[in-house]
């Protein structure tokens, strides 16, 4: 376990040349945002963190599912009752989807409350021969193309626990004040269900869901049972000064945990064996997330894990792939064969989202409900060659209408993207695609073809 004294300090860690990290002009105002951040409360708690470590291990061990989504880039201007309980409710819809027609427990996460730092693929944006700094999220600067909205300004950070602490706080009242009661699962939906199939198919569902639990009241069981939900927040950890700063040593452990999110993950770009994301975040004791990408080698993924979890310690490390619908079935076996043969228990969890992105004819960058299908589909493939489990999934989706990402049943095209283009970073699945893709998982995990238990003892190495 790591200790308290080896927390390495910030100077440490931008001597290892962090990627992705903004430039601020002026380090004195740096300092005293830190300074500031060190203050403030901790976002969530140690053993929530604890509680969400194991919860991830019954991923890792095949006896659940974990359902992550949210935003690509949460907001400030965002931070409104209706946005988070839009995205609460469609996260919850599908959580009920999947655990009721799939019968598999659901690890419910929401890309939420800290999702507000981008990494981008180029550090600078042009648009009509103007070169400016790229948008890297609200957490580092503004969207607007001007030189002084982007300008990295570090008083974004107290922002960003800000903008988190008001999200956390009502997601927290109404996964325990009775909006998550599961009595309510029609009303989630209620408003939209008219002009859609999945809508309609949710209602169904609903409607079940509503006899069984009218059955079991009858029989006795105090449905306030069905009260509350366990609900996490996640996000990339990507802002060395912001992490750093809300690295806390918990009471009761004397041990460190990053208290800015129950669920830290490491990015696609930052996960560099010997740099700082990875230096940091082996210190702290919360579930970590890296994202593995079509590059990835089986030795990679092993050198990850031994660095980030020594210990082999049940939940702490889920490897979320995002290899592309193209690539996912040719590098995914390898990679799962290896470190399923070494003895590693991880859970194993697909990203459809980010190998699938494409700009449209009319500059839009999307992406195509078809091909998240297909890596989820190829994802399922693979692990159910391999005896292993497929243990969830991490979807960038918002609760409202927005048309960002073509096809599913309502068969938007590129020309609909015009009409609710709203997400400041990468495209979001719809309410509607959603729902249906909780569907489909659900089918996929009810074919009765998945392997659910002990993927590790059931494994029997392949050739490669
Ligand atoms: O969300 C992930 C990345 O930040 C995003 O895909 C990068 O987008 P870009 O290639 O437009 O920089
Ligand atoms: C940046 C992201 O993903 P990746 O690191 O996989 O590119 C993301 O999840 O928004
Ligand atoms: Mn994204």
């Amino acid at each position: 376990m790591p200790e308290v004294s080896t927390v390495p300090s910030l100077d440490q860690l931008h001597a290892l040349n962090p990627v992705q990290q903004p430039t601020y002009e002026d380090t004195g105002e740096v300092a005293d945002v830190i300074a500031r951040l060190r203050k403030l409360p901790p976002l969530v708690f140690a053993a929530e963190c604890d509680k969400l470590r194991t919860k991830m291990a019954s991923v890792a061990a095949g006896e659940a599912f974990l359902l992550q989504g949210g935003d690509c880039a949460e907001t400030f201007d965002g931070v409104t009752a209706s946005n988070i309980q839009n995205k609460l409710r469609t996260l919850l819809s599908m959580a009920v989807v999947l655990t009721y027609a799939a019968q598999v427990p659901i690890v419910k996460v929401g890309r939420m409350a800290g999702q507000y730092a981008k990494p981008r693929s180029s550090a600078v944006e042009t648009r009509g021969g103007v070169t400016l700094p790229a948008y890297r999220g609200d957490a580092v600067n503004g969207f607007a193309f001007s030189p002084e909205s982007r300008r990295p300004d570090p008083q974004r950070l107290l922002g960003v626990y800000n903008a988190s602490s008001a999200t956390w706080n009502l997601t927290r009242a109404f996964v325990t004040g009775g909006f998550a009661h599961l009595r309510s699962v029609h009303t989630w939906n209620a408003d939209f269900v008219k002009n859609s199939a999945a809508g309609v198919q949710y209602q169904n569902l609903a409607s079940e869901i509503d006899r069984a639990l009218a059955f079991m009241v009858a029989c006795g069981i105090d449905d306030n049972v069905f009260g509350t939900v366990d609900f996490f927040s996640s996000h990339e950890a990507l802002i060395l000064e912001y992490e750093h700063a809300l690295t806390r040593i918990d009471s009761r452990t004397s041990l460190p945990y990053g208290t800015s999110g129950h669920f830290l993950w490491i990015g696609e770009r930052t996960r560099q064996l010997d740099g700082a994301h990875v230096e940091l975040l082996r210190h702290v004791r919360n579930p970590l997330g890296v994202k593995l990408g079509p590059t990835t080698t089986a030795d990679t993924a092993l050198e990850l894990a031994d660095r980030l979890d020594p210990d082999h310690e049940p939940g702490r490390i889920t490897f979320i792939t995002r290899m592309g619908a193209g690539k996912i079935r040719d590098v995914l076996p390898e990679v799962v064969a290896k470190v399923t043969a070494s003895g590693r228990q991880v859970a194993w969890v697909c990203d459809p989202m980010h190998g699938n992105t494409f700009e449209a004819r009319n500059g839009y960058k999307t992406r195509a409900f078809s091909d998240v299908m297909e890596e989820l589909n190829g994802f399922f493939d693979v692990h159910e060659e391999l005896g292993t489990w497929p243990g969830g999934v991490h979807v960038e989706l918002t609760g409202d209408d927005v048309t960002e990402c073509v096809g599913g049943s309502d068969d938007l095209v590129e020309a609909d993207l015009v009409n609710r283009y709203e997400t400041l970073c990468d495209p979001r699945l719809n309410r509607n695609q959603s729902l249906e893709l909780a569907f489909l998982v659900a089918e996929r995990l009810t074919t009765g073809r998945i392997r659910r238990a002990n993927p590790v003892q059931n494994y029997v190495p392949v050739s490669l």
